[in-house]
């Protein structure tokens, strides 16, 4: 591939569409669940490689139209689009489907993610700092890419896709972007700024600059090393769980871990102080969320004013004059997002926030704790995933995580219970949410902390 290039722009979003339409809707990343797709707008299409030769390459930013909303208004997704004669059997997984109009028709059409060549062509083109129209791949000063990388696709249940290159890199390949600054790529960076070695270091990302949208800029990949041979730590804690061991080490050197990150975050990025004005609107916010989650999922209704209750005493204090220190945050913290190495330390990664959220939320300095009730919440979804009575041992890793916090911080999360709550209920009603939407059958956990948290019994 050559430095820069410039990319001609045929028109094969025209004849993907019917396909499309069946093939978004089922992807684990698709995030317009329940409402039919109905039609697609090109954002931008970019030639890799020839749609004549024996592979052809195409980058794909499209909105998806899902009425009411028109496409000008639909959510904008990332694609990478192969095109071959023919699927050899090891690609079956990523047929899109076949082509019988335009000027490609007969082509088999698949997520070119798949398929290693395709990726690799990704990893040269960040290792080049190749352009192409209107792709920019960076990388960061002073960081080696080595050529060669074989690249294998991570299968795993993802917001996003992963792809990994020998054992020594990881892509993530953001699905649905929006423009501007992506957490994703500022906080990580931020946190290498400060030599924090808690969150693995950008080593290149790829963005988009669009001549219809001037000065806009999409993040739409980051490369970070790969951490090899980790576990996450929802594994780590399931397997503890099933052999009736406690996780409270784990627990506590993630609350260090936790401590550490928000310990460099505050030192990099401004922190506010939040006062009665700004808890109001935060306060707002959880409210307005609770109402819509109710609205959402009937399940929800006869706990919301006991769930409100969280939120009132929260303004109670404000109102009484208490401030509070906010700071950018992790923002969708759980033991998923963490990952042991074989040497047993522990790194943080995906900062992207909750993805349903806009992202000028996401970017608000918001108190601390909103992460480490993210945690607490994960410790219980742990537990009762394995069995619903397993509490005890959710709150031994809750006491143990809150200590190893403490130790880095001074400060224990739990001497602030008003806010931990009001915390815990916000994440526990986006939890409820998002299992409506995505896992049904795992309804039930974040409803059963709905009702402790409703009676304020929130451990
Ligand atoms: N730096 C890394 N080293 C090793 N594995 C990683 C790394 N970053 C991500 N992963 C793996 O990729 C998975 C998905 O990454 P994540 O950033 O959480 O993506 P998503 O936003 O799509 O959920 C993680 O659960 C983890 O297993
Ligand atoms: O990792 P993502 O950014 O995709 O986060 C989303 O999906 C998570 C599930 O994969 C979801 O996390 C919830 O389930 C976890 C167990 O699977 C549990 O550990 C978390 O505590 C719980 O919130 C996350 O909320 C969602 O944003």
């Amino acid at each position: 591939m050559a430095e820069t290039v410039t990319s001609s722009t045929p028109p094969l979003l025209a004849s993907l569409d019917p396909l499309l339409r069946e093939w978004l809707p089922r992807q684990r990343w698709f995030a317009g669940k329940g409402s039919p797709v109905t039609g697609f707008a090109t954002v931008a299409e970019t030639e890799l490689l020839p749609s004549d030769s024996r592979l052809g390459l195409h980058h794909l930013l499209i909105r998806a139209e899902q009425p009411p909303a028109p496409a000008s208004a639909g959510d904008c997704y990332q694609l990478l689009i192969g095109t071959r004669e023919a699927l050899p059997p090891r690609l079956a997984p990523a047929l899109i489907g076949h082509l019988t109009e335009g000027p490609l028709a007969g082509r088999t059409v698949y997520d070119a993610l798949y398929d290693p060549r395709p990726a690799e062509l990704l990893l040269e083109a960040l290792r080049t700092r190749a352009r192409i129209g209107g792709l920019f791949f960076e990388r960061a000063p002073g960081t080696e890419i080595r050529d060669g990388l074989v690249a294998r696709l991570l299968t795993a249940e993802q917001s996003n896709s992963s792809v990994v290159y020998g054992d020594t890199f990881i892509l993530k390949l953001l699905r649905r972007v929006v423009p501007g600054v992506n957490p994703d790529l500022e906080l990580p960076l931020a946190l290498a700024r400060e030599g924090c070695a808690r969150v693995p270091a950008p080593a290149a990302w790829l963005r988009a600059e669009l001549s219809e949208e001037p000065g806009a800029s999409y993040v739409l990949a980051v490369l970070q090393p790969f951490v090899s041979g980790a576990t996450d730590g929802w594994e780590l804690a399931l397997r503890e769980l099933a052999k009736g061991e406690d996780f409270a080490a784990d627990a506590r050197a993630l609350g260090r871990a936790t401590a550490e990150v928000h310990t460099a975050l505050a030192r990099a990025l401004p922190t506010v102080t939040l006062g009665h004005v700004q808890l109001e609107s935060m306060v707002a916010g959880m409210t307005e969320r609770l109402t819509a989650a109710a609205q959402a999922v009937p399940a929800l209704r006869p706990y919301e004013d006991g769930l409100r209750s969280a939120y009132e005493a929260l303004a109670g204090l404000a109102a009484e004059g208490r401030t509070w220190t906010a700071q950018r945050v992790h923002g969708d913290l759980h033991l998923g997002q963490c990952l042991r190495s074989p040497s047993g330390e522990w790194s943080l990664i995906d900062f992207e926030g909750e993805p349903a959220r806009p992202l000028a939320e996401r970017r608000l300095p918001q108190p601390p704790v909103r992460d480490i009730a993210g945690m607490l919440r994960s410790f219980d979804y742990a537990a009762h995933s394995v069995t619903p009575s397993a509490r005890a041992w959710a709150q031994l890793c809750r006491a143990a995580y809150c200590s190893g916090y403490a130790e880095i911080t001074g400060t224990d999360p739990r001497t602030d219970p008003v806010l931990l709550r009001a915390y815990e209920t916000d994440k526990a009603v986006y939890e409820v949410v998002y299992e409506a939407r995505h896992r049904p059958d795992w309804l039930p956990v974040p409803l059963s902390a709905v009702r402790r948290l409703a009676t304020s019994d929130s451990t």
